[in-house]
């Protein structure tokens, strides 16, 4: 998966049938939550869906589920198999500001990128949204550290939307692939307005229940809305 153009990801902790088609009337691909999978590596085994999969096992320490004991290691057998065409790391995890070995994050950027599987460097922030100099900063140096950037803030209010929506501008603008949502209900719409603005990726959970992060809209309604803004390099 290059994300030259924009890629709607159905996010999800099950890969089976159904909810894999459910997932191909809307997504590009689907994001398998391997953190919040009863037992991902099983499900990977039987997953014959015709979308591809970014898989994502995120640190407790970053707002998922998965335990730091052999998290890597998944995310390394996962990158294995044929349908996983991107993993997600987590940028501290790269740079070695969490708890997670740096030299084993980036030894698994090393074998997804052997094995053509592309690397999204992600930062989130449940909290707050970062100033505008550290928004730009954060994007910058997960753009450096995977194929793509990715950042997930938290907003409160439009100034802080208004920052992202900038900042995921400028660096798009400067020729880095980034991927830019603010999460909660103040944030909600940058879902479907950052694609405008540059962002290469959206994540809408397929069951609009289980949704993976605050204020996502479900698929169906995220892939309405980027379509009728006729979203810049949307297949
Ligand atoms: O990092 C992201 C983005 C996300 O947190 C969101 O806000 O949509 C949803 C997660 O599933 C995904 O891994």
């Amino acid at each position: 998966m290059d994300f030259d153009s924009f890629v709607l990801a159905a996010a999800t902790a099950d890969l089976s049938e159904a909810e894999a088609e459910a997932a191909r009337d809307h997504a590009d691909a689907v994001e398998f939550r391997m953190d919040l999978a009863d037992d991902p590596l099983a499900a990977l085994d039987d997953y014959d869906g015709t979308l591809p999969l970014i898989v994502t096992n995120r640190a407790a320490w970053e707002g998922g589920k998965a335990a730091e004991e052999g998290r890597l290691d998944a995310l390394e057998t996962a990158v294995g198999y044929e349908a996983v065409e991107a993993v997600d790391v987590e940028l501290r995890a790269l740079t070695g500001a969490a708890d997670t070995d740096a030299e084993e994050a980036r030894a698994l950027r090393d074998t997804a990128r052997e094995q053509g599987v592309s690397v999204i460097a992600s930062v989130h922030d449940f909290e707050a949204t970062p100033t505008e100099p550290a928004l730009r900063d954060l994007l910058d140096t997960a753009a450096e550290e995977g194929d793509v950037g990715k950042l997930a803030v938290t907003a409160s209010d439009r100034a802080d939307t208004l920052a992202l929506l900038s900042a995921t501008f400028d660096a798009t603008a400067a020729g880095k692939t980034v991927a830019t949502m603010a999460m909660g209900e103040a944030g909600r719409h940058t879902r479907a307005v950052a694609p405008v603005y540059g962002s290469r990726i959206g994540y809408a959970p397929v069951d609009p229940t289980k949704a993976t992060a605050p204020g996502q809209y479900d698929l169906a309604t995220l892939s309405e809305l980027v379509e009728r803004l006729e979203t810049p390099n949307r297949p």
